[in-house]
């Protein structure tokens, strides 16, 4: 099958004080139609800018694409120019944020503002994009959408605001869903409930998604596969399943120890002590290893990503033997 989206060795790198530094370093990534695949890691990962380099939507200074290729639809969408990669944005690479707020513009109704991509890209007629607005509405399982059309944002909840961006960014049929922290500034019920809806758009449409999140609670709910992101490089990647019941990475395992659990108690979790390296600080050897407690000698040598069974690969040769490889 060939993937949606399709990233090979992708650098970016922003300009700070003392020269050029890289905040996503030849980074791979591949989602299939009807997949999740979740990239997680603490803030200062790489995961939005991952995001931002995919849809081009990088800062104008300061700020460029070094190295790699991202592939959708047969093309690198880094050669395309500004307005065939405008084409693309919200057409069939779409993107929703956190804060629902900052996307949606409050003067205008929900029902316009879904509207709006249905008459720039799809064509319609007035009526037909006002019809498939209220539709949309519907699909996002908005209740009553015939009235709520016509209601302003901050008339909607925060739960019924994301579902709003979602219609919004499904209007125009994307087969690639880029969804940075969607969830994050939602309770657990409400954040469930559009969880699932994700999911079953993915399934009924036959779409994409990568699903950023800082979340492994969210992953397990959501992904079908993950990669685990840290200091700009993947450091693990494998599906969901195997990820949670057998993870390799030192980083992985950290991450899963310091995530609450019904199953566990609060005063079993483990923080990771220290933070993510900022992009002019990171380490030439495996970036992890001042944080790990696994470090050794050989850790001084920057480690390739390798497999450790299946389609499951890490970045760390000390712990690879925890796989078939070894
Ligand atoms: N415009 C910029 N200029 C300089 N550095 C930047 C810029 N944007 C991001 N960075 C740096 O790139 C690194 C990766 O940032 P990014 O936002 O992708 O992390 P993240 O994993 O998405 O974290 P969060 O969950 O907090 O958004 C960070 O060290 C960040 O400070």
């Amino acid at each position: 099958m060939t993937p949606v989206l399709d990233i090979k060795g992708l650098t970016t790198e922003f300009r700070v004080k003392n020269g050029w530094h890289a905040a996503v370093r030849g980074i791979d990534l591949s989602v299939n139609a009807n997949e999740t695949l979740a990239v997680v890691g603490e803030s200062g990962s790489g995961k939005s800018v991952t995001a931002l380099s995919t849809l081009r939507l990088l800062p104008q200074t300061g700020a460029r694409i070094s190295r790699g290729e991202v592939g959708f639809g047969g093309r690198d969408l880094t050669k395309l120019s500004e307005r065939e990669m405008s084409r693309i944005r919200g057409n069939d690479i779409a993107m929703i944020f956190q804060e629902p707020m900052t996307s949606l513009n409050p003067t205008m109704t929900v029902g316009d503002q879904i509207a709006e991509g249905l008459l720039i890209h799809r064509g319609m007629s007035r009526t037909e994009a006002a019809k498939e607005a209220r539709r949309l509405l519907d699909e996002v399982r908005v209740p009553d959408p015939a009235r709520r059309v016509n209601d302003y944002p901050h008339q909607f909840s925060g739960g019924m605001r994301q579902r709003a961006m979602i219609a919004i960014a499904l209007a125009c049929r994307p087969k690639l869903l880029l969804a940075d922290e969607p969830t994050t500034a939602l309770d657990v019920t409400v954040q469930a409930q559009v969880l699932s809806l994700l999911d079953d758009l993915k399934r009924d449409r036959g779409m994409a998604i990568v699903f950023i999140t800082h979340n492994l609670g969210v992953v397990a709910q959501i992904a079908d596969r993950v990669a685990v992101m840290y200091a700009g490089e993947i450091v693990e990647t494998a599906t969901c399943d195997t990820l949670f019941a057998d993870p390799v990475h030192p980083y992985t395992e950290a991450l899963l120890k310091a995530m609450p659990r019904v199953d566990r108690k609060a005063e079993s979790l483990e923080p990771i002590p220290g933070s993510v390296p900022s992009i002019s600080a990171r380490p030439a050897g495996c970036v992890y290893a001042p944080r790990c407690n696994y470090v050794q000698p050989s850790c001084a040598a920057h480690p390739s990503l390798v497999p450790v069974g299946g389609n499951h690969e890490a970045r760390c040769p000390v712990r690879a033997d925890k796989g078939e490889a070894a």
